[in-house]
């Protein structure tokens, strides 16, 4: 499924949160979406996922309104994974993934065929969450329910998944495997707009980079178009290192510009 947004507007509390975004999403592409806090990264997830209404603007899936898609037909080809890892219920870790299948269930039956089982399956061994499948999780750490919540998600088997901060709580050898996931499941043909904070994975694994600042895009291309020293700098007031390893540019965020004394 394609997504385009165009001229996205959204107004809270008398304030202006989103003002004028375009953004396109195209099957197999990866795009990250970056800024600063505030710049209005979730707000825009939701718009694109009709979470939000938006107050201006057109969001078109697949080049139709998207209010022409119904609610099931949507939950069956978007996959939405929220900010955070706040969880209520003490439901063991598979329950929670098998949550992904619901919007395959039937109108009077639960989603338990052989094909959702082995969704859930293959969601668990990609998030590297089967050896706890069984443990409420309530019981989890922060990073391990995300990685959870991220299987709930790819179980879902979606085409486009919209996800916030997927990686913020992991560690290290978890952000890498997470963020190769997501550039393999989007060279396997799904659309993927992750919001990320870390500009060292997000210049290296996406194809995409998309920069809100202010509610405005402010820019949209590769991560080396996007990712320059002037850009960072306006969009965060950090000054960054530049290398390359292996031929893949990288940057490091490194010291903020108010900071005279740091080297
Ligand atoms: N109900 C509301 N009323 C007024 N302002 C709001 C409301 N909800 C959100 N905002 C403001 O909208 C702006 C954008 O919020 P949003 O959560 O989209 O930012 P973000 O880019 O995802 O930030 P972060 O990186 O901190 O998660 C913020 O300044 C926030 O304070």
């Amino acid at each position: 499924m394609k997504i385009e947004a165009r001229g996205i507007a959204v107004r809270l509390g008398g304030a202006t949160i989103l003002d004028g975004v375009d953004i396109g999403i195209a099957p197999g592409e990866f795009v990250g979406l970056i800024g600063p806090n505030g710049a209005g990264k979730t707000t825009l997830l939701t718009v694109l996922a009709r979470l939000r209404m938006p107050d201006g603007g057109q969001l078109l899936y697949d080049g139709r309104p998207a209010g022409a898609l119904g609610r099931t037909a949507l939950a069956r080809r978007l996959a939405y994974l929220a900010q955070g890892t706040q969880v209520d219920w003490p439901l063991a870790a598979e329950d929670v993934v098998a949550l992904g299948r619901l919007p395959h269930a039937g109108r009077f039956g639960p989603a338990d065929s052989a094909a959702d089982r082995r969704a859930v399956e293959t969601a668990m061994a990609a998030a590297d969450i089967a050896h706890f499948a069984g443990r409420p999780v309530t019981t989890l750490s922060g990073g391990e329910r995300m990685r959870v919540l991220l299987a709930r998600a790819l179980a879902v088997e979606a085409e486009i998944l919209l996800a916030d901060e997927p990686v913020a709580a992991l560690d290290p050898y978890h952000q890498l495997k997470v963020m190769e996931l997501l550039a393999g499941a989007a060279r396997a043909g799904l659309g993927v707009v992750a919001v990320l904070h870390d500009l060292t994975l997000a210049s290296r694994f996406c194809d995409r980079l998309v920069l809100l600042d202010g509610g405005r895009v402010k820019a949209d291309g590769t991560p080396g178009e996007v990712l320059t020293d002037a850009e960072i700098g306006s969009a965060y007031g950090v000054a960054s290192l530049f290398g390359a390893h292996d031929g893949t540019r990288y940057v490091l965020p490194w010291r903020r510009i108010d900071d005279q004394a740091a080297e």
